[in-house]
Formats: structure tokens, C-alpha cells, sequence
């Protein structure tokens, strides 16, 4: 993906000042930096979301493999089918397991029968982790797994409508130590066959997990280079400040 000028009001205020990224394939990047930098708010920017958003205006180019995701005649659900997003606390639609996973499929026409139905559910699953977990409850609730599991379950579902991109806006911070480990593995897995972009409050876990991190301060991307580099020899002096703890 590919990002230029993009500027976000909300209202009258002005919440990004133009934001300029390129986002590889099948790389994994985090977008670290101080509460209210806008983090999410560019994140949403990657798959309209802010389009929901009553106010939110965004101005400048995005592009998909060279497609502009803004262009009028574009189909939203689509775009959104192909940037899968994950939000910050689990939500599973209130249906069975296997609901959650076959709504999307089913919805986008990606299944002609039940058999193929049965393969997405279960493909979807055991590349977030979850197979072996649930594969005996696929009729029980999803509200009913644990917050972990809740968060693998809303990752096998984005998986099930094959994304190019998945978005992550903060996913284990409503999560404990353990299931958040869990997490930071299927981000490295997933990293094979999908591009990921994850909005983290926690520095330990875009070094763990990313290729590439991006550091935001004040509505602007002050910097943006492999981990390595902006957590040991950052080229901007906030961004140093930032990493060091100075502030935020
Ligand atoms: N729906 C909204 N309506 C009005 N202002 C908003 C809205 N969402 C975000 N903002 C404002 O836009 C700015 C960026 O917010 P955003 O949530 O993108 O930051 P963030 O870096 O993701 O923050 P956090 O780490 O706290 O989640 C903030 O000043 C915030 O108050």
C-alpha cells in the first residue's frame, strides 16, 4: 500500500497533517507513538474505516497495487474485505464459532457448497491457531472462548475472506501475557502469506513483532525504518526522546 498527503480532519481539527508511507508486501509494520498521535485514526485510513466515522474527512491519496482506494466507484465491502481489520477488544458476532467465520465467505460468495464452506471454516482456524481448541464446540458460542481465543477467532474470521492486508489496532491490549504471546506468534506466521499493519502502545512488542516501525507524534509520521533501527539509532531526535522515554 501507498500513502501520500493523507490528511484527517475531524470536524475542524486537523488530526493528521500528511502522512507519507509505503507499506510492503507480506512485511509486518507497527505504528508506535504517544496517546492521541493518530496512530488509529491513519490506520483507519488504510480501509475507509474512517468513513463510518460522522465529521472524519480524509484528504490525500491511498493506493492498493497502484489502486486508489478513495476513487468513488470503489466497492467498500471489498476494499474492506481485502484490508481486514482487528480491533483492540474482541468482538465476535454473537452467533456460533463456525458463524463467525462463515458470515464472510458466504457473504463475499466464496463458497458454493457446505463442504467448501466446511474447508474455509477450518483453514481460517488452524492458521490463527484456534483449530485445535474448538474443533469439538464449532456450534457453540464465540462469546463463549476466552479473550485469547475471542482474538483468534476475529483473526480466522478477517483470514476467512482471504485479506491481502490485515490491520491490527492495538490486538492484545485487552489481552493477558500468555494470550498475548500467542498473538505476537500468529503476527510472525502470518507474516508468510499477509501483509500486516499493527497500531502498538507497547515499544517491546513492535520490536518483537515488526519488520518495520513507524514512530508518530502530534499527527505527524516523524519517522519510519526497520525496527532495529528506530529502537537503537533512530534518525530523528523525537523519535529518540520518544524511544528513551523522555515523553509519552
Ligand atoms: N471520532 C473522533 N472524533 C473526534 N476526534 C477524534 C476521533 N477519533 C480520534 N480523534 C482525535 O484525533 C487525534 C488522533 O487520535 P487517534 O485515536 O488516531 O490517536 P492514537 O495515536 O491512536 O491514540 P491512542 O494511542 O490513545 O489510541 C486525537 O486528538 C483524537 O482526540
Amino acid at each position: 500500500m501507498r500513502a501520500r498527503g493523507v490528511k484527517v480532519h475531524y470536524g475542524e481539527t486537523e488530526a493528521l497533517h500528511g502522512i507519507d508511507v509505503d507499506i510492503f508486501e507480506n512485511e509486518v509494520v507497527a505504528f508506535i507513538g504517544p496517546s492521541g498521535c493518530g496512530k488509529s485514526t491513519f490506520l483507519r485510513c488504510l480501509n475507509r474505516m474512517n468513513d463510518t466515522i460522522p465529521g472524519c474527512r480524509v484528504e490525500g491519496e491511498v493506493t492498493l497495487e497502484g489502486q486508489d482506494i478513495y476513487a468513488p466507484n470503489l466497492d467498500v465491502l471489498l476494499l474492506r474485505a481485502q484490508v481486514g481489520i482487528v480491533f483492540q477488544k474482541p468482538n465476535p458476532f454473537p452467533k456460533s464459532i463456525y458463524e463467525n467465520i462463515a458470515y464472510g465467505p458466504r457473504l463475499h460468495g466464496l463458497a458454493r457448497r457446505k463442504a467448501e464452506l466446511d474447508d474455509i471454516v477450518e483453514s481460517s482456524l488452524r492458521k490463527a491457531g484456534l483449530w485445535e481448541e474448538v474443533k469439538d464446540r464449532l456450534d457453540q458460542p464465540g462469546t463463549g472462548l476466552s479473550g485469547g481465543q475471542q482474538q483468534r477467532l476475529c483473526i480466522a474470521r478477517t483470514i476467512a475472506i482471504s485479506p491481502e492486508v490485515i490491520l491490527m489496532d492495538e490486538p492484545c491490549s485487552a489481552l493477558d501475557p500468555i494470550a498475548t504471546a500467542k498473538i505476537e506468534q500468529l503476527i510472525d506466521e502470518l507474516s508468510d502469506s499477509y501483509t500486516i499493519v499493527m497500531v502498538t502502545h507497547n515499544m517491546q512488542q513492535a520490536a518483537r513483532v515488526a519488520d518495520r516501525t513507524a514512530f508518530f507524534h502530534m499527527g505527524d509520521l516523524v519517522e519510519v525504518d526497520k525496527t532495529d533501527r528506530i529502537f537503537t539509532n533512530p534518525s530523528n531526535q523525537r523519535t529518540h526522546d520518544y524511544i528513551t522515554g523522555r515523553f509519552g
